[in-house]
């Protein structure tokens, strides 16, 4: 039995298209399956998690954004059932980390007929100490958490979504954040040894490089288990902030004094003031956040392991 869930709003619309194009397909109305879609946030976590109760589940076939494969993932906590993803969504960063380039259709006929599994290592999160997450992409506080809110809640986004121009929706949050950003106090702690970042900018890691819709954040990250990248921005010019992000997409960043590369396999961040956080493009706020690399995969469907992504 095949699974679908779908978010019918990701990208801005394009999740429904792309299922209801796929649904005419022969491959898809041969399948023996079960079709949900999600009709608020929060919902694939809970489709997920009854799910939990189901047997006989060949693959859960995920068909939307990013946002919404962590939705199942975190709903999907005790059990490992092969997931498919099919992006739909406007930052598609999971799919570009994984190299997910095809067309849905054959997609969905890769996953079908796939009987290998990508194996990969999701993060997790504990976060003010009681709330724990699991992350398949990133997560990030300061500024990088502040332009995915700001992008999340631009009227612009859908605009943008339908011109086929996502990532020009990251391009202006992160100009109208700029103006306004101040830098954060953080401490933070790596294997018991405690530094305090003053006039820090933002904290990143991620399971693979990408984020923001393209962004090579973290140019270096694999898809592995155990290590946790960590990428801090230091004391910056806001200018120099402006140079820096123009060079993210191909991550000639990294050349820049102010940003430091930290191999972990697990930090905690605390801070007195609230801070904006993001985990794979979600913000909240918090005041402490402890982040390690989960010793366990989830198999992701229809994508053979390579590490050339
Ligand atoms: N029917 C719905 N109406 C409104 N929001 C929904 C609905 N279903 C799911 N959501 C929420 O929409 C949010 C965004 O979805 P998702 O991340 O999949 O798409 P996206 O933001 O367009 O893509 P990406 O994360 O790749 O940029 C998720 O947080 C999800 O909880």
């Amino acid at each position: 039995m095949y699974v679908f869930i779908v978010n019918p709003q990701a990208g801005s619309g394009r999740g429904m298209r792309i299922f209801s194009k796929l649904k005419k397909s022969t491959l898809f109305q041969t399948l023996e399956k079960m079709v949900y879609f999600t009709e608020y946030p929060g919902h694939a976590k809970k489709i997920a998690g009854q799910i939990n109760q189901l047997h006989d589940i060949t693959t859960i076939i995920v068909i939307g954004g990013d946002g919404t494969l962590h939705e199942v993932i975190n709903g999907l906590y005790h059990r490992r059932i092969p997931i498919g993803f099919i992006p739909g969504g406007s930052g598609n960063d999971f799919a570009r980390g994984l190299a997910i380039h095809n067309k849905p259709n054959k997609l969905l006929k890769q996953i079908v007929n796939s009987n290998e599994d990508l194996l990969y290592w999701v993060g997790s999160i504990i976060i003010n100490q009681n709330e724990h997450k699991r992350f398949v992409n990133s997560v990030g506080f300061g500024f990088d958490a502040q332009i995915t809110r700001m992008a999340n809640e631009a009227s612009y986004k859908s605009l943008f979504n339908r011109l086929g121009l996502g990532k020009l929706t990251y391009i202006v949050a992160l100009i109208q954040v700029l103006m306004k950003f101040k830098p954060m106090t953080i401490e933070l702690e790596i294997n018991d040894e405690k530094k305090t970042l003053r006039d820090c900018w933002m904290l990143t890691t991620c399971n693979h490089p990408y984020y923001g819709g393209g962004m090579k954040i973290i140019p270096t990250a694999k898809i592995q288990d155990e290590v946790l990248p960590l990428l801090i921005l230091h004391k910056i010019s806001k200018w120099k902030v402006l140079s820096l992000f123009l060079t993210v997409f191909t991550g000639l960043h990294v050349k820049y004094k102010e940003v430091e590369i930290i191999e972990t396999t697990g930090f905690k961040i605390i801070s007195k003031d609230n801070v904006c956080a993001q985990i794979d493009g979600q913000t909240f706020q918090c005041r402490m956040g402890t982040l390690t690399k989960r010793q366990e995969f989830i198999n992701i469907r229809g994508r053979k392991y390579t590490q050339t992504v």
